[in-house]
């Protein structure tokens, strides 16, 4: 069965969530809001073809991968520069690699190789030199001459022997078997006539380059090793290929050169024993060669010597060209290696391509499948098939929630854990540093008793502070307003009484800096000063009194300071800590010194704030406003509210389009402490909400999503603030040091005693505080104070009345009403030392049908049945149903299957049962099975049963 999300049903439906679940709830759907799938039968129960709504995604999944496939085209290929000059691409694979690694092995090898050859060859060559020199001198000087010089010849072919001889003689002996010292003595011997022929043999073989002065580098040998450049560049190409050709070349030249040299190092013993023997004569019956040309061609050996140097030189070069070759290569490895190396990282940037499978991932409350992909080492397409499986039809652009994901998780074998973003986790914090505190206008409230004089005062403050300054007056009014005075700026809320005040404290928002408690002169103290008392005692919030009405003949203040001394507010010149002003809100006398005594105040509280970060703001009021839409007036607590800023306040989201300031005027920001009205807010937001000004709107999306589904699951808790059923467990956890009571009684009497009584429960662990008590009705006023002080309210001989009962119900503040004091202080005692009796609930566990009735002997009637539904256990509480009216409450006495005792049997079986002391049973009486469990008192148990 498939499954849809109920974000998705709602956009279907062009409605919201909430409306979704109201429209399933009414189609009698329960438990709605724990649902964040929708199955098939739920879809239709909302109107909506869940085949269609499939297709229809399906097809919508496959347009975006098309579109997604156009605007990310296959990646190319990773090529891999070659030699600048081919200009020809390769991308080379790993098996090239590795051939190219071992061919460059072969290479050295073969330099090496042919280092050795070389050398050898070179010896050899030189030796053959210097034997050809003794040849032709031989044949160009005077027997005397040749004589000497044949013997400096013989010296140096000795001494190049002797130096020699340890390399040649491994070369020659793998040629040929070296015959002794004897043997070749002989062998030698016989050769000697033969010497001149092989003489005439070494020059034709030597002819086949012309003999001429022409430089060896024309030489077919040297040609290939040329020495310039070009030369270098052609043996790096040649090399590779001619390479095995050359070695076979180069191997049958050696052989030659290597007999050769054999042959005429024989010669030239054989000369010397002959030079011994003066046998020269016969080597003088040989050709008399001219002696300029003799000496031409001990020139041109000379030369050849010479270059035979140079060959070695070139030789060294080779070796070179061979380690530039060599480098080449490893040059193309660290290439292909930092290539790859490359790939890699960017593979590791923008994940892998096969990652591997992690055996525990951690998530959010919502993850991405993409990221859930990268995080799982899983194709994101694998993904979404697996969830189409499981009956989730999601994209690859989609998130699922954590739930599902763990689910998902199951399935490969991945274990999810699920790391729960807090706000205060995504809210960037910011440290105030000391030099960035600046003196903020303190924040003022007027409260007092009903028709004290709150509402003049303000206004006489208001009409002679500012409209004397601002032209045209006040043109705009907003929930609050400054007032600038020589010794500073003062900023009023511009709600008398407590709802402004008490309401923004239920929210949990502590705006005012300081109280203006009024009391008429002519009045003294009455109830609602009490309580103003008592709110601003509770709030922590200093007071200052202005005793109002002072041009009134029947004044006396003096009565007023005294009344308000009783009440612990005790004036300055009585030594104690509060000022007192006599004003007149109807003349103004006394105005301008109470405003400087409330600045005074000010300076004592020493109320700073950073302008420089972004702004915190609290709202003070909200409304629709018909032509502008939703606006506010929010009073800037820290930092400095600018146009543009973007913010999250409750659960939603906005940017500040306009701004105005407490006349109207339009403001581009706003720092501590001012008031100005805001446009920007999707809803309407609530008095009290905290403004936040964030970095950005993807961030204030975030936190008011997120604030959004804390709401929803507050609202499903449904959980009130402080119980009495729950004081015990909160002492316990150490929650509650403090029980806050606020009293309301029938007469003063009544309250003395209550709060007498009920101060006396402090313990060690717990100390109980009556926060405020009064005559009268409960009122919204106690509900609103109950609940930004965390207090229960106790209520004797009296009612809360609409109002407040509403409040209490919104903010959830627990009532206690009674009518007997004992009662009262019993509760409060037994739920402080947690003995609060538990109320005993039942529980339906079973439903059985009686299908005969047996009278069995000394047993009794015995029920033959069959189990419903649940199960039926011994001695469970039973309740006989005949027609749907109880005829018997009682216990199952004995039960069997067959003829066995047993515990219980559970739907579906047959039984035997009989009920204790109860024979009256008949076919088809249905038996209710069921339970007593013990559960705590609720709220409502708590209130209506209390109320005695
Ligand atoms: N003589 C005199 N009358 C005053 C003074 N201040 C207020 N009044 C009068 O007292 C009455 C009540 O004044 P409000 O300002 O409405 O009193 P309040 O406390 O705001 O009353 P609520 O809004 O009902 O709580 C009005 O008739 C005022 O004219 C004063 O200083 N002297």
């Amino acid at each position: 069965m498939a499954k849809f999300k109920v974000e998705e049903i709602a956009e279907k439906l062009g409605i919201t969530v909430d409306e979704v679940y109201s429209k399933l709830k009414d189609n009698g759907v329960e438990e709605v809001e724990r649902l964040n799938f929708l199955d098939d039968k739920l879809v239709t129960l909302l109107g909506l073809d869940p085949k269609k709504l499939q297709t229809e995604k399906r097809q919508e999944f496959l347009k975006k991968a098309l579109e997604r496939r156009k605007r990310h085209p296959k990646p190319k290929e990773v090529v891999l520069k070659e030699d600048a000059g081919k200009k020809e691409k390769k991308r080379l694979s790993k098996e090239e690699l590795l051939k190219k690694k071992m061919e460059l092995e072969k290479s050295l090898k073969k330099v090496d190789e042919l280092r050795k050859k070389k050398e050898t060859e070179k010896r050899k060559e030189i030796a053959e030199k210097v034997d050809k020199e003794v040849v032709e001198k031989k044949e160009a000087i005077k027997p005397e001459e040749l004589k000497v010089q044949a013997e400096n010849k013989v010296e140096k072919a000795e001494k190049v022997e002797v130096e020699e001889k340890s390399v040649e003689v491994e070369t020659i002996s793998k040629i040929k078997e070296k015959p002794t010292q004897e043997d070749k003595k002989d062998e030698k011997l016989e050769k000697v006539k033969s010497e001149e022929v092989k003489a005439e043999k070494i020059e034709k073989k030597r002819s086949g380059r012309p003999k001429t002065d022409k430089p060896r580098a024309d030489k077919p040998k040297t040609q290939r090793y040329s020495h310039d450049k070009k030369g270098e560049d052609k043996k790096k190409t040649d090399f590779k290929g001619k390479g095995k050709d050359k070695d076979i070349k180069r191997d049958e030249e050696k052989q030659e050169l290597t007999k050769e040299l054999i042959i005429d190092k024989d010669k030239e013993t054989v000369k010397k024993k002959r030079k011994d023997k003066d046998e020269i004569v016969e080597v003088k019956e040989t050709k008399k060669p001219k002696a300029k040309k003799g000496a031409k061609k001990v020139k041109n050996i000379q030369k050849d010597i010479l270059e035979g140097f140079d060959e070695l030189e070139l030789e060294e070069e080779i070796i070179k060209s061979e380690s530039v070759v060599e480098e080449e290569l490893i040059e193309k490895t660290d290439e292909v290696t930092e290539v790859k190396e490359e790939k890699k990282e960017k593979e590791e940037k923008s994940g892998p391509k096969q990652p591997v499978k992690p055996s525990k991932i951690e998530i959010g409350e919502n993850v991405a499948i993409t990221e859930l992909a990268r995080l799982m080492g899983i194709k994101a397409n694998e993904i979404v098939k697996k969830l189409f499986e499981m009956g989730v039809m999601a994209n690859i652009n989609q998130s699922i929630d954590a739930e599902t994901a763990q689910l998902l998780g199951a399935e490969y074998d991945i274990e999810v854990v699920v790391k729960v973003v807090t706000e205060d986790d995504l809210i960037p914090k910011y440290e105030d540093k000391p030099e960035d505190l600046k003196p903020r206008p303190p924040i003022v409230t007027v409260m007092g008793h009903v028709d004290h004089g709150k509402t003049s005062l303000l206004d006489k403050i208001r009409r002679t502070k500012i409209a004397e300054k601002e032209a045209g007056g006040i043109t705009q009014h907003i929930g609050a307003y400054e007032v600038d005075l020589p010794q500073g700026k003062l900023v009023f809320l511009d709600t008398p009484g407590h709802e402004a005040f008490t309401t923004l404290r239920a929210r949990g928002a502590q705006v005012t800096d300081i109280v203006i408690l009024v009391v008429a002169a002519d009045d003294g103290v009455m109830p609602q000063t009490k309580e103003a008392i008592d709110h601003s005692k509770a709030a922590g919030v200093p007071i200052v009194v202005a005793i109002n009405k002072i041009d009134k003949p029947n004044a006396n203040p003096e009565h007023v300071k005294s009344q308000l001394a009783e009440l612990g507010i005790i004036p300055e010149e009585w030594g104690g800590s509060h000022q007192f002003q006599e004003v007149s809100a109807k003349t103004g006398q006394g105005i301008d010194e109470l405003l400087e005594r409330v600045l005074l105040e000010a300076e004592m509280l020493e109320l700073k704030a950073n302008p420089k970060r972004p702004a915190e703001c609290v709202v003070i009021e909200a409304k629709l406003d018909k032509h502008r839409g939703a606006v506010a007036t929010v009073i800037v607590q820290n930092g400095t509210l600018k146009k543009g800023d973007v913010f999250v306040v409750g659960a939603q989201y906005g940017k500040v389009r306009s701004m105005f300031n407490f006349i109207g005027r339009t403001v581009k920001e706003a720092g501590p402490s001012i008031p100005v009205e805001l446009m920007g807010f999707s809803e309407v937001p609530e008095a009290g909400e905290k403004l936040i000004v964030l970095p950005n709107e993807k961030l204030a999306k975030q936190i008011a999503d997120m604030r959004k589904e804390k709401k929803r699951e507050k609202e499903m808790l449904e959980k009130s603030k402080v119980s009495l059923t729950d004081i015990f467990s909160k002492i316990q956890e150490g929650e509650l040091q403090e029980l806050n009571i606020i009293i309301k009684a029938d007469v003063q009497g009544s309250v003395e005693a209550l709060k007498s009584s009920l101060l006396k429960l402090s313990n060690p662990e717990v100390k109980v505080q009556v926060i405020h008590d009064g005559v009268g009705a409960i009122s919204e006023s106690d509900v609103l104070l109950a609940a930004a002080s965390n207090a229960i309210i106790i209520g004797f001989n009296v009612r809360p009345d609409a109002k407040a009962k509403a409040a209490a119900e919104r903010e959830k503040v627990e009532i206690h009403l009674y009518s007997v004091i004992y009662d009262a202080i019993e509760d409060v005692k037994k739920a402080i030392e947690g003995m609060l009796t538990p109320e005993t609930k039942e529980n339906i566990v079973g439903k059985v049908e009686i299908r005969k009735v047996f009278n069995i002997s000394k047993v009794g009637r015995v029920a033959g049945c069959y189990v419903l539904e649940g199960k039926v256990t011994r001695n469970s509480n039973v309740r006989v149903l005949r027609d749907n009216v109880v005829v018997y409450d009682g216990k199952i006495g004995t039960l069997k299957r067959f003829q066995d005792d047993v515990k219980e049997v559970v739907a579906g079986y047959e039984c035997g049962l009989t009920i204790d002391r109860y024979n009256d049973i008949k076919e088809g009486d249905i038996l209710e099975v069921y339970e007593l469990v013990e559960e705590k008192r609720t709220l409502d148990d708590v209130n209506s049963g209390d109320e005695k």
